[in-house]
């Protein structure tokens, strides 16, 4: 008898884009569907994988959450993902849906062909790659303020043809979209969810079905049970990166551009207890608006509280919540990874974080 091919849902989308939100909402209604997930991070603090192990789904319990963090997972496809994917169908008690949470700066291309390797083609499919998208940071132009900057760069510079790399990740994610989700919908009036919609449809050629969301709130069957075999259209979805390659091969001319993440940077900074998180908050945001800090996200220890306090700053926009007790035994420390593009000061960076703590 054939078996039964397991869908798996890609959800990708920039940094900070409601991802994690949108999965935890969905393990809350998933409607007894076993699920299983696999979680990418740039940044080898794990936050996303705490904060979905903490929300005790039934239907996902720890042991159904696998984190990659050797990179991003578009560039550790064959050395993570092939086999973390392998060992997942092995088990004996399979899943009824696989989600994967990409990293915020991944490419979902290379993840989706993967899906056709041999041994993974058998037994799972692309059931839809979801693109999550930072409506008020669309409207905000973070992915497009650097239109100026760039064309005046290639006017000097006759050999750089790309855009900016934030925008042609943004454009890539969206190109390779079964489904877009236009989250964050309540930072924005109507006229403001109709300006994103239109610049978002005109960042990719194909016209994927969207959707506005507030707080990561999109139903599971929304979500799951797109029905799309992605992996048999992956050579109409290709990025920036893939029709460069395919443009200089076809002039004969070498090519030893190689996709990774250079452009980005992030590091881990352990910081000791915060006494008052709403000055370290109000004291972050100059410092984030300086160094164009992408991405803050982390656990701080405030003395005297038994829970720990989730810190997540996506541009300037910061939220905190307290999301469960220290554990008995776990070291109460305060931990944040810091995303940023590469060019950043990194010595001032840090010692501003530093300085903003107190
Ligand atoms: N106002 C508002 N905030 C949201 C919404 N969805 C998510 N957020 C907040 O945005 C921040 C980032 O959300 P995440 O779900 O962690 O984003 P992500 O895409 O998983 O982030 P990375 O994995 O770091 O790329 C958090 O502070 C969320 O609470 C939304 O619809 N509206």
């Amino acid at each position: 008898m054939l078996q039964q091919k397991i869908p798996a849902t890609v959800i990708t989308g920039f940094l900070g884009a409601g991802k994690t939100t949108i999965i935890r909402n969905m393990l809350m209604n998933a409607g007894g569907k076993k699920i299983a997930l696999i979680i990418n991070e740039f940044g080898d603090l794990g936050v996303d994988g705490d904060v979905l192990k903490g929300c005790g789904a039934d239907n996902c319990t720890e042991d159904d959450i696998i984190e990659l963090t050797n990179g991003c997972i578009c560039c550790t496809v064959a050395d993570d993902f092939v086999p973390t994917m392998l060992k997942l169908l092995d088990r004996d008690v399979k899943p009824d849906h696989i989600v994967i949470e990409t990293s915020g700066l991944a490419l979902p291309q290379p993840l989706v062909a993967a899906f056709n390797w041999p041994d993974i083609r058998t037994r799972v499919t692309v059931d839809g790659v979801v693109t999550v998208v930072d409506s008020a940071a669309v409207a905000a132009g973070r992915f497009a303020d650097d239109h100026d900057a760039v064309a005046a760069q290639r006017a000097e510079d006759d050999s750089l043809d790309h855009e900016s790399p934030i925008e042609e990740l943004f454009e890539d994610q969206l190109t390779c979209a079964d489904l877009i989700v236009l989250n964050k919908a309540d930072l924005l009036d109507a006229a403001g969810i109709a300006a994103v919609r239109a610049e978002v449809s005109g960042r990719t050629s194909r016209k994927p079905s969207m959707i506005e969301a507030k707080n990561g709130e999109v139903s599971s069957l929304v979500l799951l049970g797109i029905g799309a075999s992605t992996e048999d259209d992956i050579a109409n979805r290709k990025s920036h990166h893939e029709l460069e390659h395919e443009a200089l091969h076809a002039s004969g001319e070498d090519h030893d551009h190689h996709h990774d993440h250079d452009e980005f940077e992030s590091f881990v900074l352990k910081l000791g207890a915060i006494k008052d998180p709403a000055d370290f908050i109000d004291s972050l945001k100059p410092v984030i608006e300086k160094h164009d800090i992408l991405r803050l996200k982390g656990f701080i220890d405030v003395p005297g509280k038994p829970m720990r306090l989730v810190v997540q700053a996506v541009g300037t926009r910061i939220d905190t919540y307290f999301d469960r007790p220290w554990a008995s035994g776990e070291k109460r420390e305060t931990r944040i990874v810091v995303i940023g593009l590469h060019d950043w000061d990194f010595g001032a960076v840090v010692a501003d974080v530093q300085a903003a703590a107190g």
